[in-house]
């Protein structure tokens, strides 16, 4: 085999955890642009990249925008959703794991398009394809030119080669190739359709509103609109929705489902549902656990806001230490990760987040935060609370230690930057020079999420491979690129 060009992929590049991706599809209003607008709103937290809107109208066709930046400033312009005509629609909010990470190109913002013999389709993708650098270099071989960098667009020429007749078949063609994570959100001329993997890895739902149908991530945009949650697509099931019927396809070999408990801990809104749970109840619930699992004596309990406030007022109700905002937040910021060097990351931090200083003089304080994945946060907060005069400062973090990268969806750090896979918590708490620091068990957080006994560990109930180096799909790219040596492997 030719040895192609290395691609500028680099899924392990980031800086930090950051998010996913935010899928979001519509089929019945005159105006799909306007709710799959609002819909992707609503998700933005979990990409904010880019976005873009696909939108089909019998009369006049496919109707593409895409869009660097937010929704808010792109896709509530009238000149714009006027351009996207049609009662179909889908759109993608996106925070890149493959292709130009960083520098992203505009090619490869999604939905993606393509056209074939029985029509066009668009597709949009949360999640990442572990196979996708070896697939990309087969169909490359095979004929197919690729427009983009990004792994997603794998599935578009893998449905151009396949040799059904309609759409959604192709689709299963393609999406049996793919290793990985993926919840997508397609359509064709007449149809919507959205499909999960096997395991079931990442979020989507299916909302009702009257005669219009609606699949999202998560319920947070279903609640925008005025949609109804109706179910989740079920891992491993595809479904396609057509003259206002769902019709539900099983292309894949059922499997134990492995759902990304991380979306609990952090990526998803609070104001979701998932897996029937409120988002806010659980990482309360992990607040409660916490507590129980490491105790301390203390004057106050703040979170590190936004993700670590529900999980710093269990910890506060469990352990009856009074909460209190001690760090605010400045709401007109934006997030941290586009800042490119070290000196201005941690400023991020300082401009995004600030001491109470009233409050925190003199007192022993909690600081909840739900995860660390460089420390960059926690070094800076623990910096400002002790220049804010405080007694003590005691991390108690709502997730075990981050020590693996995700190859699922997840923008995350190589592994030499993960602190904790570095450092035992006992050298954290030198390193980040404070009283006490711990995490919640992964048992614990088991617990929390609803499971009782924990977690199985012959059959473990969710993707924890972050935690855990436990990997439910093996990353192949990645182990070939020598860029990750597995637990099992080692
Ligand atoms: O250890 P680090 O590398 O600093 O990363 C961990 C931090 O990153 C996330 O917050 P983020 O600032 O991304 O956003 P949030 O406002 O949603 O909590 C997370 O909630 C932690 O606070
Ligand atoms: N975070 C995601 O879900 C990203 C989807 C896709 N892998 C991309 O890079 O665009
Ligand atoms: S590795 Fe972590 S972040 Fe990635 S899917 Fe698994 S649990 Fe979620
Ligand atoms: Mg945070």
């Amino acid at each position: 085999m030719p040895d192609l060009p290395r691609h500028p992929f680099d899924p392990l590049d980031g800086d930090r955890l950051r998010e996913e991706c935010g899928v979001f599809g519509v089929i019945g209003p005159p105006d799909a642009a306007s709710f799959v607008a609002l819909g992707l709103h609503a998700l933005q937290h979990r990409g904010q990249e880019a976005g873009g809107i696909i939108t089909h109208e019998a009369r006049t066709g496919f109707h593409a925008a895409h869009r660097f930046g937010l929704v808010r400033d792109n896709f509530t312009k009238a000149s714009l959703i006027d351009s996207l005509p049609g009662s179909l629609g889908i759109g993608h909010v996106r925070y890149s794991t493959a292709g130009s990470k960083g520098g992203t190109q505009i090619r490869d913002v999604q939905p993606f398009f393509g056209e074939f013999t029985m029509g066009g389709a668009a597709i949009a993708h949360n999640g990442n394809i572990t196979n996708a650098n070896a697939l990309r270099r087969e169909l490359i071989e095979r004929g197919s030119i690729f427009q983009s960098n990004s792994d997603s667009e794998c599935i578009i020429h893998l449905m151009a080669r396949s040799i059904q007749r309609t759409i959604p078949e192709r689709m299963k063609d393609a999406l049996r190739r793919v290793e990985g994570a993926f919840s997508i959100v397609a359509m064709t001329r007449t149809k919507l359709i959205g499909v999960r993997d096997a395991l079931g890895v990442r979020p989507l739902v299916l909302g009702r509103l009257g005669d219009v149908w609606v699949l999202s991530s998560e319920t947070c945009a279903l609640d925008i609109i005025g949609a109804e949650l109706v179910r989740e697509v079920e891992p491993g099931e595809m479904v396609v929705i057509e003259n206002g019927e769902v019709q539900s396809h099983r292309p894949f070999e059922a499997r134990r489902p492995r759902f990304c408990i991380f979306e609990h801990v952090y990526f998803s809104r609070p104001d979701s549902i998932l897996g029937g749970r409120s988002v806010y109840e659980t990482r309360r619930a992990i607040g409660v656990e916490l507590a129980k699992e490491a105790p301390v004596e203390a004057d106050l309990v703040c979170a590190v806001p936004d993700s670590g406030t529900p999980a710093a007022i269990g910890f506060s109700q469990a352990s009856g230490i009074p909460f209190a905002m001690g760090i605010i937040r400045n709401q007109y910021m934006g997030r941290t990760f586009i800042e490119p060097t070290e000196q201005i990351r941690n400023m991020g931090v300082r401009l995004k987040l600030n001491v109470n200083r009233a409050l925190i003089r003199g007192k022993r304080v909690v600081l909840v935060d739900d995860s660390v994945v460089r420390g960059t946060t926690s070094l800076k907060i623990k910096e400002m609370i002790l220049d804010a005069g405080a007694a003590e400062v005691h991390f108690r973090i709502a997730s075990p230690p981050t020590a693996w990268p995700c190859f699922y969806g997840v923008d995350t750090p190589d592994r030499d930057k993960l602190l904790a896979a570095n450092m035992t918590a006992d050298e954290m708490r030198v390193h980040l020079g404070v009283d006490s620091i711990r995490f919640i068990s992964l048992d614990g957080l088991y617990r929390a999420v609803g499971e009782a006994q924990g977690r199985d560990a012959s059959e473990p109930q969710y993707c924890d491979a972050c935690f855990s180096g436990d990997y439910p799909v093996r990353p192949t790219d990645m182990i070939s690129a020598g860029r990750i040596r597995l637990r099992e492997d080692a």
